[in-house]
């Protein structure tokens, strides 16, 4: 099942094209990251499939083919910066919250305590840090017990507690089989909390893919020693090393498909020659979003 499928979306403010012919199919139970540079459309697209901002052309449907207040009742969202009143608890602004989607107030106290303000529920919202204001702006996304929830930067100007904590949150939601839509120019988040993502680049989608897929595969190993230009002599002598390329100070080796780090060492062994260091270099999505953004210049 799709929870959320986009055909041709499209937003235009006067001249700018925020958002250009948007084509998405996401899956349910998915953490689906949306990433992209600062104004590249991320925020105006997620307005869109809530109903905040009318498209100009194209179309969306959740939940293969439902529309309207039906189906909004199913979503929950963050956007930007969730309003709350200050001078009242966190306990009251959920319960406004939760008569605002029209639902019970049975869940507030199960919601606070799984954000981890249960013991701050009745603390005034002014009092709350930052960090405390997204996890209760999370837990009124999550006060109607939403199928999909929506989350555009959650982790905007926090410190990195904060970031881990609502990192761990997001992974929490997901294990509890809800499905999470997250926008976010933090590549590292989106490489840590989500299973599949799309790439906008000044509004149009340039790429999608599986994190996993995409990251899997060899980033190669950085070896080193006291001598790197016998080093490089050595390992174009092992059969097994298809590439040597020199660093600063080391030298980034690619490898085939099986061969570990123990084999590495051996067959330098072999030659004489201790490595004063070995490690595999992974894949990360930064290397991939820069090389994605380069060859779409
Ligand atoms: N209300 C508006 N009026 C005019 N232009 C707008 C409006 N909202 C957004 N834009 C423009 O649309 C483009 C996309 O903006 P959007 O906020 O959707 O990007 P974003 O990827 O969410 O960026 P950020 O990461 O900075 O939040 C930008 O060029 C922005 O300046």
């Amino acid at each position: 099942m799709s929870v959320l499928t986009t055909t041709g979306l499209t937003k235009d403010y006067g001249r700018i094209r925020a958002v250009n012919k948007l084509d998405l199919d996401i899956p349910a139970g998915t953490v689906f990251g949306l990433l992209g540079p600062n104004g590249s459309g991320k925020t105006t697209t997620l307005g869109m499939v809530l109903g905040a901002i009318r498209p100009t052309e194209g179309d969306f449907h959740w939940f293969d083919g439902q529309t309207g207040s039906k189906a909004r009742k199913r979503v929950g969202a963050i956007l930007e910066y969730p309003v709350f009143y200050p001078h009242l608890s966190g306990a009251q602004n959920l319960k406004i919250a939760a008569s605002i989607k029209q639902s019970g107030a049975d869940r507030i106290e199960e919601v606070l305590d799984f954000v981890g303000l249960g013991k701050r529920g009745k603390d005034p919202f002014k009092a709350y840090s930052l960090g405390m204001k997204q996890r209760l702006a999370i837990a009124s996304a999550l006060v109607g017990d939403p199928e999909v929830l929506i989350l555009d930067e959650p982790t905007n100007g926090l410190d990195p507690e904060g970031i881990h904590d609502i990192r761990d949150l997001i992974t929490q939601i997901a294990e509890s089989g809800k499905s999470i839509v997250l926008a976010s120019h933090l590549l590292d988040e989106v490489q840590r909390v989500c299973k599949d993502y799309a790439v906008l680049k000044r509004g149009t989608c340039i790429h999608k893919g599986n994190v996993k897929e995409d990251l899997s595969g060899n980033g190669g190993w950085e070896i080193s020693s006291s001598d790197l230009e016998k080093l490089a002599v050595s390992a174009r002598e092992i059969n097994f090393i298809t590439e040597v390329e020199k660093q600063e100070d080391s030298l980034l080796i690619q490898v085939g498909d099986d061969v570990d780090g123990q084999t590495i060492n051996r067959a330098f062994i072999d030659k004489q020659i201790v490595l004063g260091q070995i490690s595999e270099r992974r894949n990360t999505l930064e290397e991939k979003f820069l090389e994605l953004l380069k060859s779409n210049q």
